[in-house]
């Protein structure tokens, strides 16, 4: 007898006093993620993040019904959940409650859409979600952190299940490899003050793309890694990218035709890389960006560098620094450029300054701390009667962790056997570099304090070839040369210090830095 009017009424009026009454004695409160999104073929992002977020939680592994999953790109099988199963997290000391829901359309017309790796249009018959629950006291406080935590850790996880890639360039175009090299931070054998320098300084520099935009600054660092051959530059770089899970762009300048091409492949590196130019000294000459001796300025204004096998290259050291730290630097965010020399001194100041080349690190010759870890790693050692000895020996003399590791790798059966090879090369190492000094570079003007020292050059004495007016008075297997050098043109004062390296003054600290260069190099 009732109206429909009324009755419609009395239904809404009490449907809603109903659910309000509900949720006032309801301590929770739900969400739902939604895989689809209206209107958009992409779908819902943060359904795949949460997605990949429950995938890797430990408790879905003690759930009685789980699904077993792998991708074809992926490298790790995933766990997910069953339709109506409910999962608990924590967070920020409050628990939450995941439930995976299913449902089949029955109205084709709800179907969503996405386009599959053909380009094919596929419908959805299933309408998925996620509802999420907690506590209405902490949604507040815990809901925006908490989705921010999910979206970073589903981030992750989706790198650390992608294969990292090792990339090389081919004119335009990248080629990739699988990246598989093993080196790690712990394999490596570094002094652990340095380790801890760089392990930190990559650790602040993954977690920092707040820090870098709220101070104005592209979210990119740059190393420099110099040192003689053999002393560990290219696997600390393959440390890093181990440590960081990022791909490697290693980048053969020698091969890019012009500043047009080295933009254009750098321009197609990806987010979370790192770029590598080995040998940086060797590739090109970037001694001085403002003339060339050797060649001539080019369409740019700039100036080619074309030394020995690189003539044909256009690519100019102006074109390399607008992307380590000019207004191209800005493409591709996430990125470590790492340079490698021999040959530190050799580059231009404007290469190395901070901004540019943010850590300069030194990698050189074995020390004792660095051998154990190496005999650790290859040999099981951590400590042996030979230890003191061999300490005593490497502080007199240089051998490569390269030629340790050999050594250690050819005589790894025998313990007793591979330390006294160690022991023997040290000591042939001691008895040559009887022949041998070394002379650091550096003049008042160049450099501030000693530590700045460019770099040191090896050489053969019985090559010096001292000018007329100057004499070689002094050398032995510690110290420096000493001569005095009298002529008008190229007047400089050698002198040893007491510091560990020898070092020189001079007037014309060019023109002896290359009369040095050319006797390192032959
Ligand atoms: N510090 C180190 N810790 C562990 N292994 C090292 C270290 N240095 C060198 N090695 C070993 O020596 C080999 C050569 O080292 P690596 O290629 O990294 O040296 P590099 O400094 O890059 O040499 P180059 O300047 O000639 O390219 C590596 O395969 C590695 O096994």
């Amino acid at each position: 007898f009732i109206p429909p009017q009324v009755r419609r009424f009395f239904d809404t009026q009490l449907e809603t006093c109903f659910e309000r009454l509900f949720r006032a004695f309801n301590r929770y409160t739900h969400m739902e993620v939604h895989e689809d999104v209206q209107g958009s073929f992409r779908g819902n992002q943060m359904y795949r993040d949460v997605e990949m977020y429950l995938s890797s939680l430990e408790r879905i592994n003690e759930s009685d019904f789980v699904r077993i999953q792998r991708c074809e790109e992926e490298t790790s099988v995933t766990f997910s959940l069953p339709p109506e199963e409910t999962i608990e997290d924590n967070f920020m000391g409050s628990r939450v409650w995941w439930t995976y829901h299913c449902q089949q359309n029955q109205d084709s017309s709800q179907h969503s859409f996405f386009w599959d790796h053909r380009g094919r249009r596929e419908y959805n018959k299933e309408s998925r979600s996620f509802s999420l629950k907690m506590l209405r006291a902490d949604k507040e406080r815990i809901i925006k952190p908490y989705l921010q935590h999910i979206i970073c850790a589903s981030k992750e996880l989706e790198r650390s299940n992608t294969q990292r890639k090792l990339c090389t360039n081919d004119k335009y175009e990248w080629d990739e490899v699988e990246l598989n090299h093993p080196s790690t931070f712990d394999s490596i054998a570094l002094s652990p003050d340095l380790k801890e320098l760089i392990v930190r300084d990559l650790d602040e520099f993954k977690c920092g793309e707040t820090y870098y935009h709220s101070v104005g600054r592209a979210w990119k660092r740059g190393y420099l890694l110099y040192g003689p051959p053999g002393t560990g530059k290219s696997s600390l770089i393959a440390a890093i990218a181990n440590h960081l899970n990022y791909d490697i762009y290693d980048l053969e300048l020698t091969s890019v035709a012009d500043n047009t091409q080295l933009k254009s492949l750098l321009t197609r590196t990806r987010r979370k890389s790192i770029i590598v130019i080995e040998d940086i000294d060797c590739s090109l000459d970037l001694s001085n960006r403002s003339k060339n001796e050797e060649g001539s300025p080019n369409a740019d204004g700039n100036v080619n560098m074309g030394v020995g096998e690189h003539k044909n290259s256009r690519v100019t050291l102006s074109g390399l620094l607008n992307f380590t730290d000019g207004l191209w630097s800005c493409c591709g965010e996430e990125r470590i450029f790492i340079f490698t020399t021999n040959h530190k001194e050799r580059l231009d100041p404007a290469l190395l300054r901070s901004g540019r080349m943010d850590l300069h690190i030194l990698l050189s010759y074995c020390t004792f701390p660095a051998f154990k870890v190496l005999a650790a790693n290859y040999l099981g050692v951590h400590e042996h009667a030979l230890y003191p000895t061999v300490e005593k020996a490497m502080q007199h003399s240089k051998v490569t962790p390269a030629e340790v590791v050999e050594l250690l790798l050819t005589n790894k059966s025998c313990v007793q056997v591979a330390l006294e090879r160690v022991m023997a090369a040290l000591d042939e190492a001691s008895r040559s570099r009887k022949n041998y000094t070394q002379v650091g570079i550096f003049s008042a003007s160049d450099v501030d304090s000693y530590t700045d020292v460019v770099s040191a050059v090896k050489f053969n004495l019985s090559d010096i070839k001292v000018p007329a007016s100057s004499e070689l008075e002094h050398a032995d297997g510690k110290s420096a040369v000493v001569a005095n050098g009298h002529g008008n043109t190229n007047r400089f004062e050698v002198s040893n210090g007491d510091a560990p390296n020898t070092y020189c003054r001079m007037k014309k600290p060019k023109k002896l830095r290359r009369l040095l260069m050319k006797l390192g190099r032959s």
